[in-house]
């Protein structure tokens, strides 16, 4: 799925990945002032809102889109020529941008669920809460110390990785210690449902895992309604929470892990605007590029699922984020304010897939 082997050679030449380039993010080489983002051309890209905001005023799609006809409760838009991809913009509200934020932060990411965190520190609890608190995440020199339950269980015998608060601990007892902050912007994705490992690159049925969360689990499946055949419900088993920061894409990319690729995957954007690349079935292809606002809801079901996809930009600078009507959401009680910090400069994608 990501980071597949390629000749590097190869690699620059592709269509997919001239575009890459052209959408990702570079940085004025100042050293005295505060390095800015250098201005992209951005005139080839797709803007859903626009070309929603033109179909209700006329009725009417730009060349190369129309509106697909279903009962889905908000327009839903296809690309002539790129069967199996649907846009449907501005699907879920502010509130329901929050809830799912906030739940990407808290719960998405506790255990059994896997996280990059995982291989490094073993099974982190509550990282949010250790935000909030401004804790960090120490590990103890000394491990017979019986310091209760420990939010790493994987090796009694080696390194225990624990919070503490600064005041609570002096350097000599410890080995290393990471801010809850740090990691907290260094969480790159999350594996909810049946647990994606990444090195085989296929999903773990013997690792431990909870089912998808049943307000998930039935969001997914109404999002899903316009990709799939009359009758057939969608069933998530397995979704992937990615969390962007500034500078940060995702590689052109198949999903093709999933067994029945006639079922959509269901993909929710929250936070900071990208831009979405969606190629054909060979890199070679020209993609076509789109924005992704908070609220967008996107899905690739059959064809458009052997077609190559990725993430080469989010926007993450104040006039061009788009996030800061969601995140003034987040500002009562106090403790709201770290999802409204956190969102401000970040990009989150919810995919829900039905694996088998
Ligand atoms: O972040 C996105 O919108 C796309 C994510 C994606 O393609 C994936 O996780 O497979
Ligand atoms: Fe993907």
């Amino acid at each position: 799925m990501y980071g597949a082997a390629q000749v590097p050679g190869d690699l620059e030449r592709t269509a997919f990945r001239k575009a890459e380039k052209k959408y990702k993010l570079y940085k004025t080489a100042s050293k005295k002032s505060r390095k800015k983002a250098v201005e992209t051309d951005l005139s080839d890209v797709y803007d859903f809102k626009l070309i929603l905001e033109s179909f209700e005023r006329s009725g009417e799609t730009p060349p190369g889109i129309f509106k697909f006809e279903c009962d889905f409760c908000r327009p839903v838009f296809c690309f002539e020529g790129r069967p199996g991809f649907y846009f449907i913009p501005g699907a879920l509200s502010t509130e329901e941008q929050c809830h799912w934020v906030r739940e990407s932060l808290t719960r998405f990411p506790q255990p059994p669920n896997r996280t990059n965190h995982n291989a490094i520190y073993g099974p982190i609890y509550n990282l949010f809460t250790a935000v909030q608190n401004g804790k960090s995440l120490v590990e103890l020199k000394n491990t017979h110390e019986d310091t209760g339950p420990s939010p790493t269980s994987s090796n009694q015998d080696a390194s225990r990785w624990v919070f503490k608060e600064k005041s609570d601990f002096s350097e000599g007892d410890i080995c290393n210690s990471i801010a809850a902050s740090l990691l907290l912007r260094k969480l790159r994705w999350s594996t909810l449902g049946l647990q994606f490992d990444w090195s085989k690159r296929n999903y773990d049925v013997r690792l431990p895992h909870n089912k998808i969360p049943d307000t998930l689990c039935q969001l997914a499946k109404k999002l899903a309604r316009p990709a799939m055949s009359e009758g057939v419900q969608f069933q998530p088993e397995a979704a992937i929470v990615n969390y962007f920061s500034s500078g940060d894409m995702l590689g052109g990319h198949l999903d093709d892990m999933e067994a029945d690729w006639s079922k959509p995957i269901v993909s929710i954007s929250l936070g900071c605007k990208a831009v979405f690349l969606l190629g054909g079935k060979a890199r070679e292809d020209s993609p076509a590029a789109m924005f992704l606002r908070s609220g967008d809801v996107v899905l690739m079901a059959g064809q458009a699922r052997e077609c190559f996809h990725g993430i080469p930009r989010i926007f993450t600078e104040e006039e061009d984020a788009e996030v800061s009507s969601l995140a003034s959401q987040f500002q009562k009680p106090e403790d709201q304010l770290f999802f409204a910090e956190y969102i401000r400069t970040s990009r989150i994608n919810i995919n829900i897939r039905q694996v088998h």
